[in-house]
Order: structure tokens, then sequence, then C-alpha cells
């Protein structure tokens, strides 16, 4: 019950840690890490608040160490997911009820919880499952984590506050329900955070949540599970499942109280999902909300007035961190030829700079990719694009899983602005570049908006204030998130609300009230004062 308008605390971003060496943060993380990598951890299934262990496990082996068991999780068959569901709509009623402060105290103390005593924790568990350096870890795992808290809280509040004019003798009032039915949540191995916030923003407005992780992020899955629990959210409210994805889902998408799916993932398996509810679309007892982020074939555009130096630094930094592992990364580049001998000069001596191996070592800024079909899918464009006449492998090229899934940081030079990696997701550390010739630069900008079926993340790259506004109206469409002299990834909760369209997604932008806004369902009220007693026009007398 509130008795009075509440201010929520103003949301501010997390700052990053440094981990300098000698530094306390450091010496903590390492240390966790060191624990948590010996841990054989056994992580449950999480159904009303219960612990589900049965028994049907998979194992959880670092990408940097791939015959090294750090535990197992456990998988689920249909009747846990109809539990699942059965169980959170068991949980609607008081969850739904509950008043918004409540549920914002909840998340709130999440943000704070993790600025301290988890965050050791939850970067460890990311750094050990997920392969992220111990900065990657920092920016996704908690700093992204805490901010998707903090500032999804404030946009709720603003959100109530958006309030319809009432003319005299009346009051309009909306409120702003949560959807009848339970949100599906599936969530990818690359952030945390990502994972963390699908489920948590559809609760935080009163939904409650069957989540399915991917089963490359178990581990810090697990430690979201405590971090909610410490919190203090209630049993029941956020379900995790995991096992088989197509029967989970078929599952979840064949009960009539299915009222939303929050998907971060590939763009094929979004569209077979949407074509799967369409199907679905006349057994439903409401018109499910589908917010999807997915794939991205991200460029960076440089005209011959960029800082070749810039350039070079966005590539390194925008397409090899986290390994290019990012939905943000950049994989193609388009660069005038009057500059390029400068910026490949740049870019050989960063990249001979980049060290790869396990992120135990911080020194490490490079390494593994996620699994062993990713890496074999990676090698395999790799070795297509040394075999093709139409591109050169000019920088890295080579890999080897004898221990990790280590690819070393690959750039390819393309003849054809079309050659297979310059339009395939790869989801990896693949940059391939295609050289224009300076007075084209009007026409490569075509080639940047049509080439791919993406538009999610890109960045141009000039000091000419002209070609800005030109470039930047000719990709109008080419990017949601779009980026003028810096790299395109790295998106900040509160600053830079993050998606894209085409087939890049709903465009839904996490982290910010229009994403929020899907979870609810608006009740208009209209109350009347002194209520008309005569059905008479006023002309008629
Ligand atoms: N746009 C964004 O904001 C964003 C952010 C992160 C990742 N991504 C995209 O995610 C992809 C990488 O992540 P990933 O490898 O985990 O993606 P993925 O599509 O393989 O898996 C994502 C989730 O979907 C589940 N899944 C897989 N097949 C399924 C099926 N047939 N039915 C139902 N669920 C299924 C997985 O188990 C996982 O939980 C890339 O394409 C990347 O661009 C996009
Ligand atoms: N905030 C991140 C999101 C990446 C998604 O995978 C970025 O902008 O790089």
């Amino acid at each position: 019950m509130a008795r009075g308008f509440f201010n929520v605390p103003v949301a501010v971003n997390e700052p990053v840690k440094g981990y300098a060496p000698g530094s306390k943060e450091r010496a903590e993380l390492l240390a966790t890490y060191k624990t948590m990598f010996h841990s054989n951890i056994d992580v449950p299934m999480h159904i009303n608040g219960k612990e589900i262990r049965t028994g049907n496990t998979k194992n959880i082996t670092p990408p940097h160490d791939h015959q090294h068991v750090v535990g197992q999780y456990h998988t689920a068959d249909k009747s846990h997911i109809n539990e699942a569901i059965e169980t959170a709509l068991a949980a609607r009623q008081a969850w739904s009820s509950v008043s918004w402060m409540e549920r914002a105290s909840i998340f709130l103390k999440a943000a704070e919880l993790l600025a301290g005593p988890y965050r050791a924790k939850m970067n460890a568990a990311t750094m050990i499952a997920q392969s992220k350096n111990v900065h990657q870890a920092e920016i996704d795992a908690a700093c992204e984590m805490i901010d998707f808290f903090r500032f999804n809280v404030q946009y709720m509040t603003d959100i109530f506050k958006d309030q319809p004019a009432s003319a005299p003798g009346i009051w309009n009032r909306v409120e702003y329900r949560p959807l009848e039915g339970f949100v599906y949540a599936i969530s990818p191995f690359n952030f945390t955070s990502i994972a963390a916030n699908l489920p948590a923003s559809a609760a935080l407005m009163g939904n409650v949540v069957v989540w399915k992780p991917s089963d490359h992020q178990a581990y810090s899955a697990q430690v979201i599970v405590d971090l909610f629990k410490e919190a203090g959210l209630p049993d029941g409210v956020i379900n995790v499942v995991y096992g088989d994805p197509v029967m989970i889902t078929d599952t979840c998408l064949s009960s009539p109280d299915f009222s939303g799916l929050h998907f971060t993932g590939s763009t094929y398996v979004f569209k077979e999902l949407w074509k799967q509810i369409g199907t679905n679309i006349h057994t439903y007892k409401t018109y499910p909300r589908i917010v999807g982020e997915t794939g991205g074939k991200d460029f960076i555009w440089a005209h011959n007035s960029a800082n070749p130096l810039q350039v070079a630094t966005a590539i390194t930094r925008g397409a090899f961190e986290y390994q290019g592992q990012k939905c943000s990364a950049a994989s193609r580049a388009y660069i005038p030829a009057s500059i390029w001998a400068d910026v490949r000069t740049h870019l050989e001596k960063q990249t001979s700079e980049l060290k790869m191996g396990s992120p135990e070592d911080p020194s490490n800024f490079i390494n593994a990719v996620i699994h062993e079909g990713s890496f074999d899918k990676i090698a395999k464009y790799i070795d297509a694009a040394k075999a093709d006449n139409d591109a050169d492998v000019i920088i890295g090229g080579n890999y080897d899983k004898s221990k990790g899934y280590f690819i070393e940081p690959t750039v390819i030079l393309a003849k054809s602005p079309t050659f297979s990696t310059m339009t395939t997701e790869l989801f990896g550390p693949v940059m391939t570049i295609y050289v224009y010739e300076d007075e084209a630069w009007e026409a490569s900008l075509k080639l940047v908006d049509e080439s791919t079926e993406y538009a999610l993340t890109g960045a141009i790259f000039s000091t000419d204030r002209y070609i800005v506004e030109k470039a930047s109206k000719a990709l109008e469409n080419a990017a949601g998130n779009f980026y003028i002299n810096d790299k395109p990834t790295g998106a900040v909760v509160g600053q830079q609300p993050f998606g894209g369209a085409r087939a890049s997604g709903t465009n839904d932008k996490a982290g910010s009230a229009q994403n929020l806004l899907r979870w609810t369902s608006v009740r208009l009220i209209k109350e009347t004062f002194v209520t008309p007693q005569d059905y008479k026009y006023p002309f008629l007398g």
C-alpha cells in the first residue's frame, strides 16, 4: 500500500573497476576464480524456489580448458517445464499485485549486492565458463547488470508517471498492468548481464517468468539465481530451467497462458520462434508480446578524412574484444585506398601485441571462443578465405583447439564487397576489410547499407562534418546503434540504449523504458464525478 508519491534513487552508472596489478579487487577476483575453477559446482534448476536435480546432467567446461570439468547442471523433461509454468502462474497473483516499491527494492538491493559481495563471484563465473578476460567480465557481469537493475527501476517510475490529461469533471488515469499469463525468457551465452535482464525486466514490471538460460552460461546463471534470492525475490517469480531448447520452447509456446517472449540470440532461432507463435496464435488467451534482439554484421566505415590510427584502434577493440562474440562486434570494414596502408600498419602492430590464453592471466586480451561448434565454424570460414582467390588472410588465421578453443584475431582482405565473410555473421574474432577507391565513397555507403540483412551496430569515421552528415543520412536504417568516430561496441545502459532493426531484432532497446513498456498492458480508467442522468443532446431541448 503506497502512502506517498515516492521517488526512487537517481540511477547512476556503476564505475568500472581497474583491476590494476597490486589492487585489492584484482587479488580478490583472481582468488575467487581459483576457488570457483575447482569448485565442482552442481547447478540445479529452480522451480518455485526449490532446487530441482534430475540427475540428467551436462558438464560445465571452460572454453579455454575444455577437458577440465568445473561442474554440471541438471536438465529438464517436459514435466519440469509444465511445473515451471504452473508455478509461475500460481505466483502471479501475489507478485502482480504487490506494490511496485517492493519490486523496485528487490532489484535495487540486487544491484548493491552485486556492486559489493557478489561482484567477484559473478565476474569469476563469467571468466571461467564464458571465457571473458577481467575487463570484459567487469563491464558485463558487474557493471552492465548493475546498471540494468538501477536504470530499469527509474524507467519503471518514469512510465508510471506518464498519465493522461483530465477534462473538468472527470479523472483519467492509466495503470500499467503486468501481462496476463507468463513471460518466457530465452537468453544467449555471451552476456551475463543480458541473461539476467531478460527475466528481470519483465519481473520488475510485475510479470512471472520461465527463464531458459544458454547451456554455456549456466555457471553465472547460478550466481544470478543466488543474487536474486538474497535480494528477496519471492519463490516462483522467476523459474529457471535447462535442457533441450526445442522441447522447452514447444512446451512453453503450447501453453494458452504464454503471454510474452523475451529473446536474445541468433536471428534464425528468433524467426523460427516467431513462426511457431504465429502458428499457435488461436490457442493463446492474449496476443503474446514478442521482443527479440538478434544477430548482426556490424560495420566500420571510414572516409579518407579519417585518422588512420583511430580507425585501426576501433577495429582492434571493436572486432576482437571478447573474441568478437559481442552482437555489436565489428566484423566488416570499408576503408578508402588512400589511408589503407596506414590503417594496415597500425592494425598489424596492435594485433601483434594481443596476447591469447586463459582469462586467469589478466594480461591475455584474447581468450577462447565459446564451444567447439563455434570454433569449427569460424575455422572453416578462415580456411575457405585462405583458399579463395578473392581474399587474402593478412593477419592471424591460425587456430588451435587442443586445450581450449583458441582462434587468433584474424583479418581478411576481401577483393569483393560481397565476399562470404563480408556478409555472414561468424560471431568470432574475424574482421573482413574491403578497400574502396576514395572517389567511390558514396557508392561504398550503399554497399554498407545493402550488403547484409542486418542493422544492429555500425560506426563511421571522418573529420569532415559534411561527410559525417551525409553518411549518417545514407546509413539511417543500417544500424540501430550508430557511432560517429568511435567503435561500435560498448553501449552503456542509461546512455546508449541498445538494439537493432531489420534482421537484427525488434529494436525494443534493452535498458530503456521502451523495453519495459512491452511488459505492461495498460488499463485506462475514466471516472466521472457528476454522472449524467439525461440522455438528450443540448440542442434537442
Ligand atoms: N542483438 C542483441 O542484443 C544480441 C545480444 C547478444 C547476442 N546476440 C546474438 O546471439 C547470438 C549468439 O548467442 P547464442 O550462440 O547463445 O545464440 P543462439 O541463438 O544459439 O542461442 C540463444 C538461446 O536460444 C536457445 N535456442 C537455441 N536454439 C533454439 C531453438 N531451436 N528453440 C528455442 N531456443 C533455442 C539457446 O539454447 C540459447 O538459450 C548471435 O547471433 C548474436 O548476434 C544478440
Ligand atoms: N552492451 C553491449 C551489448 C553487446 C551484445 O552482445 C555492447 O554494446 O557491446
